[in-house]
């Protein structure tokens, strides 16, 4: 599986973005990280008055064959549909956040455990009706994890023929933590117990049982690169979302990135091709335990850090008006000479 991604390369245009920013009516610097994501946004979308178009966040939900033991996840399988009805009639976190600020949601059935019916406004891209235990057997198949990979690609360049230029992604699958840990120590080397957290809220002994659990699947696989990665430890709703990253990276779409799960998404994405980190801004640290190290790993410095847990892509709704507000001032805040403003003394 090969993506064709541009390395962002254009200093005679990069140089031109900066002098922009640096001749605004502001001290060198002081709008700190909205500066950067200006500057990033600019490049990628090689441009020194950039857009934000249809900024649309796509939630992508599947199942879990470990879930139905219920020993690393305190809620039950069933609440992966269940969620999925609470986002189609508007009442989950996400579908607040993103109407709080004008954003367009997308839910995609990537293999919940659940036939939905025919009308009800989701994206059908069910691979299963949810991936097998890891503890006995692959997660799912190579076949079905590049199926995986590939819908969720042709789900972004939909979204691009549709003007989407800017595009976030959320998850919902009882037990995906548990598979975001196993693809974080895999890609980044970190031993499993240190990837492994409460996810929705176990306690204690219920994270000791779950690092050793995880630590036993871990040693019973040794795939070989990113894809059989993601098939032997992964879920279909991840898979999806790092074919969707890889595709967004490749029709030059800014690509924000939520929590611990997200991020695990595009640990794949990356090893994959390094140049999809060029295209994506970082909007939360999650306090699920294992991003932070993610974020580190990935060398990266986030937007928000709002003691946020959840998923469902609800920090990218939240970090998108500042990716906007970043946007907005490079194109129209007032310079030093347009406004009249006197620049700093030299000496
Ligand atoms: C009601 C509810 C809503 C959620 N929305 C996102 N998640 C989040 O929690 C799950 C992962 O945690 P674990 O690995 O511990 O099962 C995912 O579905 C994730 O999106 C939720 C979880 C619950 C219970
Ligand atoms: O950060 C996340 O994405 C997260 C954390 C806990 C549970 N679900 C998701």
């Amino acid at each position: 599986m090969t993506y064709q991604i541009d390395p962002i390369a254009n200093p005679e245009l990069e140089a031109k973005i900066q002098h922009k920013i640096d001749l605004k009516t502001k001290p060198i610097g002081a709008l700190g990280k909205l500066e950067h994501i200006a500057f990033q946004i600019g490049r990628i979308q090689q441009t020194e008055n950039p857009k934000i178009e249809k900024p649309t966040i796509v939630v992508f939900a599947g199942d879990h064959g470990i879930a139905t033991k219920g020993e690393v996840n305190p809620f039950p399988q069933e609440v992966t549909s269940q969620m999925v009805y609470n986002f189609i009639n508007g009442g989950a976190a996400i579908n607040i956040f993103s109407n709080t600020n004008n954003l367009s949601l997308k839910i995609v059935d990537a293999g919940v455990n659940h036939t939905f019916p025919n009308e009800l406004d989701i994206i059908n891209a069910k691979i299963d009706f949810g991936t097998k235990n890891y503890q006995e057997e692959p997660a799912m198949t190579l076949k079905q994890c590049e199926e995986s990979f590939n819908k969720g690609s042709d789900i972004i360049s939909k979204l691009k023929n549709e003007g989407t230029n800017t595009i976030g992604f959320g998850e919902m699958g009882i037990s995906n933590t548990s598979s975001a840990a196993l693809l974080m120590s895999y890609f980044t080397e970190i031993p499993i117990s240190e990837c492994v957290g409460s996810g929705t809220g176990l306690d204690n002994e219920g994270i000791s049982r779950k690092q050793q659990i995880l630590s036993n699947v871990y040693k019973k696989y040794n795939p070989q690169n990113a894809l059989e990665a993601m098939a032997v430890f992964g879920g279909f709703e991840i898979a999806m979302i790092s074919g969707a990253i890889l595709k967004a990276a490749q029709l030059k779409m800014t690509i924000i990135i939520d929590g611990f799960i997200v991020t695990a998404a595009l640990l794949a994405a990356q090893a994959i091709n390094k140049n999809v980190l060029d295209y994506c801004v970082f909007a939360h640290n999650s306090n699920e335990k294992g991003h932070i190290k993610m974020l580190e790993f990935l060398n990266v410095n986030p937007l928000l850090s709002l003691g946020l847990r959840l998923g469902e892509g609800t920090g990218t709704a939240l970090a998108i008006p500042l990716v906007q507000a970043s946007v907005n001032f490079l194109n129209d805040m007032a310079s030093f000479d347009s406004a009249g403003v006197s620049g700093e003394t030299k000496d």
